[in-house]
């Protein structure tokens, strides 16, 4: 089989059914990604490949940055302000060397359903490719609303803080009709969680401001986080998101919280088990809001952030220096919330992305205790981040089927920054046409192709737009 054959990934004829006549066609819903939605609404090309591709600014793929750092290549040409072709030769010398990484699959998908480019990326025919493709980027098809429409994607969800105006999304509202695609608003409060790095005040007395609600308590940072909650949904925003990079379930009363809050704006120092309290609380607060509002709650879960200490105080977060958690206990932990949350019949709709492998199954056979009030209310995530490969995606698909029932699945999101990610949605699609085709192959599953079309079709598609209900007003 050749490079990205049309069948690559799809090794039986129920495959290669699945996908081509099911998979395919359907749109997507991108429900969890970095994209700015400034840069969508300006909507302006990319001076060449590189600014798409690997950094513009202090924005870019650290996914790609990683790799580079490991091939040798000097900061300059990664995150620096180095020569953009330079970088780009410097990728390519690194793609030669990433066989059996999904990012030479992606990369190469990239150029193929974008730019018509069908050679192997390398060294070698690098200087063609930067000719082609950024000739290509001039032009009106690589602006990027039309990147998201070529990719027939008819939501696009952006990882937002509370305390933001949303200003874009407003604008690009009146712009949906013309544009054929959403971009919503996802909430993600993490600042307000993270009451031990510097300015947590000041970010308290941010949100109040816009919220209208000046924050002296917990209870009153709760009520400002409702009424984001009500700016998020006017503007169609149905999830949250919270970077849980570690958890422990430890209950307190308000007055404990009051404390934790004041001692944290006076910069004092707290002890882990007010960390804990505060956060657990807070979460329990949140999956009441998102209860409320019917929205769907993300978690992300068991990561090690910044990690090269020295990196983050030159570049900041999201620089391409963290890690798989190893936090053992956090699926357990998390289970201690689950049963307190239940007691009160407060579990909302959640989606739960862990980066350590080893929670899969606590947290697939877990969230089956609490599986009440509709489809699927608890959800294993896709493969996330460092497991959003070949494998991992088949271990993910294989867990939730072998836990709960995989054809309720919501699917694939690109988690990404950059508007030449959606073919990951067909690299999933792909996996999973193929782990349900080796079933019918094995003759574990029927080999009937409108049932098992009907379910791939639901997994890309059709579930994510019934359960983010998106589109309920329109
Ligand atoms: O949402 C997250 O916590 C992660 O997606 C994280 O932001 C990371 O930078 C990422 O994009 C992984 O794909």
């Amino acid at each position: 089989m050749s490079l990205l054959d049309d069948d690559f990934l799809l090794t039986t004829p129920m495959a290669k059914k699945l996908f081509h006549d099911h998979a395919e066609k359907m749109p997507i819903i991108d429900f969890h990604c970095h994209l700015d939605p400034k840069e969508i609404y300006e909507n302006k090309n990319y001076k060449n490949i590189s600014r798409i591709w690997i950094n513009e600014g202090s924005f870019g793929d650290h996914y790609k940055w990683r790799l580079m750092r490991a091939n040798g290549v000097p900061e300059e040409l990664i995150t620096g302000d180095g020569d953009d072709y330079q970088k780009f030769l410097a990728w390519a010398g690194t793609i030669e060397k990433a066989l059996g990484n999904p990012l030479f699959e992606w990369t190469h998908l990239e150029l193929r359903r974008f730019f018509g480019i069908n050679d192997v990326f390398n060294t070698k025919t690098a200087p063609a490719i930067w000719e082609k493709a950024n000739q290509l980027l001039a032009t009106e098809d690589f602006k990027p609303r039309n990147l998201i429409k070529r990719s027939n994607v008819q939501v696009v969800c952006t990882t937002d803080d509370p305390a933001s105006d949303l200003k874009y999304h407003k604008l690009l509202k009146e712009d949906e009709a013309e544009n054929g695609f959403k971009v919503l608003p996802a909430m993600r409060p993490d600042k307000a969680f993270n009451l031990t790095t510097d300015g947590y005040g000041d970010y308290l007395d941010q949100l109040g401001a816009v919220s209208g609600k000046k924050i002296t308590s917990f209870k009153s940072l709760v009520g400002a986080l409702r009424q984001r909650f009500e700016y998020f949904e006017s503007l169609g925003g149905h999830l949250s998101d919270h970077g849980l990079n570690f958890f422990h379930f430890v209950k307190a009363s308000d007055d404990e919280l009051n404390d934790i809050i004041d001692k944290a704006r006076h910069n004092k120092k707290l002890t882990k088990t007010e960390v804990d309290q505060y956060q657990t609380m807070l979460v329990e607060a949140l999956m009441h809001l998102n209860k409320e509002f019917n929205w769907t709650m993300q978690f992300h879960m068991n990561v090690i952030r910044n990690a090269n200490k020295p990196m983050f105080k030159s570049f900041g977060a999201d620089g391409g220096f963290d890690s798989m958690g190893t936090q053992p206990d956090l699926a357990q932990e998390f289970m201690k919330l689950l049963m307190d949350a239940q007691e009160q019949n407060e579990i909302p709709k959640m989606i739960i992305y862990s980066l350590n492998p080893n929670d899969w199954m606590q947290l697939a056979t877990g969230m089956g205790d609490f599986q009440q009030d509709g489809v699927q209310k608890l959800q294993l995530g896709a493969a996330w981040w460092f497991n959003d490969t070949f494998d991992g995606m088949k271990r993910q698909l294989t867990i939730m089927a072998e836990q709960s029932l995989l054809p309720n699945f919501v699917g694939m999101l690109t988690d990404s920054r950059s508007f030449l990610s959606y073919p990951r949605h067909e690299y999933f699609r792909r996996v999973l046409c193929n782990v349900i085709g080796e079933w019918a192959e094995r003759g574990q599953a029927p080999d009937d192709e409108d049932y098992l079309g009907k379910i791939v079709e639901d997994i890309s598609y059709n579930n994510a737009h019934d359960q983010f209900h998106f589109f309920d007003k329109d």
